[in-house]
């Protein structure tokens, strides 16, 4: 870290709540030396933190830290070396016992030299600490023959907290279970005299992963401090994480002291100061560690937040507190500055309880069980054809258009563009007449119905234009969640007798009952919304039936034209195939043939025949590729490549250059300030022999966005790598501009 980098990270740590702080190894190096100064000098440390720095058992090394430390207010110094037989052997070339206890008493006394100097010229408060070095290899009962010596020639230790000399035991290489390392902690507290003049400091490496158990159970063997780092950053495995042992100690009700409630922004200081990330699975902190993408685990969230709600609304009233119980949620995560939002993300593996739950904190619409069931199979079978993620925005775009809630209905859609329901009762009958301007695919007409209830005079109305009769199964009205809205949410199951589907294999079916969904502020027009939506379901082309439309023999059509017309006479990965389905679905719901669709593929993921003169969305003009040398060593330099290439993109000629794990990641690199970035999700690359130009090599490249938007693009060429890098451009270009 720079002197800069330090500050930052400094600083974050104060507002964090840490009062003493391990600031440098002076003696290191100059930026370590300078970083020291630049605190004392600038009064960058707060009255009540103590900065603590070390220094191995050498007395050059000794004095360079205290020239360091001059003039500070306050400063625990730590003098450490190592006591265990292996170090004693082989680091120290064969010391005996004897001879480490003088080394660290000899060396003590030279701080207390010091320190006695210091103060008498600065006023410097000091507290000692004895660090023993591989304390966890060394024989217990010479831990604490050392240390008693050490306590000695420091001379000065009492009872009261400034005072107190420090013992820091760490387990340098943690080599044994948690369990052993406290036995040997509390040994350590138990056979030292005059426990009260001391604090037995905790230092914990992560070697065996157990860094967190080994620091909780050596507090509960007597233990009164522990070091650490943030995110368990440290020398091979790390040290012990401190944001965990924090929130693992509030999560049982105490109260640290630390402060860890934003912790996005302690995620960005420590990721930018340190350059190393933040795993996704790390605990409390990590992106994914509120998310659950597993239907039982979210089908227990959303239960648990409905429920939550309702105790919570009712602790409020009695001035009780409110308690914090979701099933697999084990701390609230705004309590550390996360949103709710990602708690709960769709993937294969979800359940309707999962969808249901997107649906809900985002169009604050609680879905009644049977239209959970019935979208979370339209998800479903999307996340599944994809095999990923999708967003929420995803979800909550697909279940418009799926009950054509959207203002941007699909063409093809019956839109009710103005009505009006006069209700009237007769020798107490009641009577409703619907009167209103309709429109079916472009076309505007006006409707007339009558019926028992404005719903019923709706059906009237529409069964007057189709002939169908259409019957209510059953219906479900709520007010929205969002209290501010006003709007009423219809769900009404539809059914008609008469309507008929046609599977891929050809068999003719009844088409089972549809459920629609209306909002509106108004509760008699919400409920013709959602029947109108279910309407549209019964009889109209619906993203989802256009998709089964090429599932069938369209689709075996449409890649016999691609082969026939286009050269594609490969097998093209049937993901891909989906992803056009769902281009035609997007565009003209309304009966399209093999051929536009077969010319669609081309122009959207081929790039090869523009369509009505348009221009040339993207091509590879010419590319260069070289090695990149690494300062790693020659074993990495192979791994490294630059692309320097010239693209066409509208129209334009443009320079691209990046560098990658290969080709066609380092042209996606290079892409990402021109387009976008994005990253490769999958390519597969296969012969193919095209009668005009011979032998050629096809490539179907997928990749993925930060958005989690999938492009594919197609590349061929007798050139392999010039096919790749042509499909890794165009699959670019469309993740990004689609
Ligand atoms: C326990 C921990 O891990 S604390 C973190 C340790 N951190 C660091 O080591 C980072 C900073 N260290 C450094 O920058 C350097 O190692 C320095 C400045 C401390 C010393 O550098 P150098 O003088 O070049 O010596 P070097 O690092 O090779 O040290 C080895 C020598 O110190 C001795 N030594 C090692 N640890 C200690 C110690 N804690 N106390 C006394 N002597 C020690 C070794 O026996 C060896 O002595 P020898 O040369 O007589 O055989
Ligand atoms: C300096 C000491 C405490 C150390 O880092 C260790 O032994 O792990």
């Amino acid at each position: 870290m720079t002197v800069q980098q330090k500050r930052t990270f400094f600083r974050h740590l104060v507002q964090c709540g840490f009062k003493e702080i391990e600031v440098a190894f002076p003696a290191a190096s100059e930026t370590e030396f300078s970083f020291v100064r630049s605190l004392i000098e600038d009064g960058e440390v707060p009255d009540d933190v103590w900065m603590q720095v070390l220094t191995p058992a050498r007395a050059e090394l000794i004095h360079r830290t205290f020239e360091s430390i001059a003039g500070a207010r306050q400063v625990i110094f730590m003098l450490f070396h190592a006591a265990a037989p292996c170090f004693r052997e082989v680091v120290f070339g064969g010391k005996s016992k004897a001879e480490i206890i003088d080394l660290a008493t000899s060396h003590t006394r030279i701080v207390r030299a010091l320190a006695d100097e210091y103060s008498a010229k600065y006023g410097t408060k000091f507290r000692f600490l004895y660090g023993v070095e591989a304390f966890s290899q060394t024989e217990p009962e010479f831990v604490v023959e050392l240390c008693t010596k050490v306590k000695e020639a420091w001379g000065r230790a009492g009872t009261r907290f400034e005072e107190r000399i420090m013992f820091n035991l760490p387990s340098t290489v943690e080599i044994s279970p948690p369990t052993h390392y406290a036995d040997q902690i509390e040994y350590f507290c138990t056979h030292m005299g005059n426990r009260d003049e001391m604090i037995v400091s905790l230092h914990t490496h992560n070697d065996r992963g157990t860094a967190v158990a080994a620091s909780e159970l050596g507090l509960m063997a007597g233990a009164d401090r522990i070091e650490g780092c943030l995110f368990g950053n440290g020398e091979r495995c790390g040290n012990v994480d401190l944001i965990t042992l924090a929130l693992n100690l509030y999560t049982q009700g105490v109260p640290c002291g630390l402060d860890f409630s934003d912790m996005p922004r302690t995620i960005d200081v420590y990721t930018q100061c340190t350059g190393m990330p933040v795993p996704a699975r790390h605990p409390y902190a990590g992106e994914l560690v509120f998310t659950a993408f597993s239907g039982s685990h979210q089908d227990g969230i959303k239960k648990g937040f409905e429920a939550q709600a309702a105790r919570h609304a009712q602790a409020e009233r009695e001035g009780k507190r409110k308690m914090w119980m979701v099933p697999y949620l084990p701390l609230d995560p705004e309590d550390v500055g996360r949103v709710y939002e990602a708690v709960i993300r769709v993937n294969a593996q979800s359940g309707k309880g999962g969808t249901a739950f997107i649906i809900r904190r985002h169009l604050h619409v609680d879905l009644p069980r049977a239209v959970q069931q019935e979208f979370y199979g339209v998800v479903q079978r999307r996340t599944d054809r994809e095999a990923r993620e999708l967003s929420a925005d995803e979800i909550v775009r697909t279940f418009k258009a799926y009950y054509h809630l959207d203002d941007r209905a699909s063409r093809g859609t019956l839109t009710l563009d103005s009505f009006a329901v006069k209700e009237t009762s007769s020798e107490r009958v009641p009577m409703a007449t619907f009167q209103g301007q309709m429109s079916d695919d472009g076309k505007t007409f006006s409707l007339r119905g009558e019926g028992s209830t404005p719903l019923a005079a709706f059906l009237d109305a529409v069964q007057s234009r189709t002939g169908l009769e259409y019957s209510v199964i059953e219906m479900h009205q709520r007010a929205s969640l969002n209290p501010t809205s006003g709007e009423i949410v219809s769900f009404i199951l539809l059914a008609d007798p008469n309507s008929r589907g046609v599977t891929s294999n050809g068999d003719v079916h009844h088409n089972a009952p549809c459920w629609g969904v209306g909002i509106d502020a108004d509760r008699t027009r919400s409920l013709i919304r959602a029947a109108l939506s279910a309407i549209n379901r019964l009889h109209r082309a619906s993203t989802d039936t256009l998709h089964e439309t090429l599932n069938g023999s369209t689709r075996e059509e449409v890649l016999r034209i691609l082969a026939d017309q286009y050269a594609l006479s490969v097998p093209i990965p049937y993901a891909m195939q989906d992803a056009l389905a769902e281009i035609c679905a997007a565009g003209d719901v309304a009966g399209i043939s093999p051929d536009q669709a077969a010319a669609w593929f081309v122009a959207r993921f081929y790039h090869r025949a523009p369509r009505n003169g348009d221009a040339l969305k993207a091509a590879l003009l010419g590319f260069s590729i070289a090695r990149v040398p690494s300062s790693s060593g020659p074993g990495e330099a192979a791994k490294r490549m630059r692309v320097q290439a010239t693209v066409l993109l509208h129209g334009r000629e443009q320079p691209v250059e990046g560098t990658g794990s290969d080709a066609v990641n380092s042209l996606l690199t290079g892409l990402s300030g021109l387009v976008g970035f994005v990253a490769l999700r999958g390519m597969e690359v296969r012969p193919v022999t095209e009668p005009a130009r011979g032998r050629q090599n096809v490539a179907f490249v997928q990749v993925e966005s930060e958005k989690h938007q999938v492009g594919w693009g197609v590349g061929l060429d007798e050139d392999l790598t010039t096919a790749m890098l042509q499909a890794a451009l165009i699959a670019a270009v469309n993740c990004c501009e689609h």
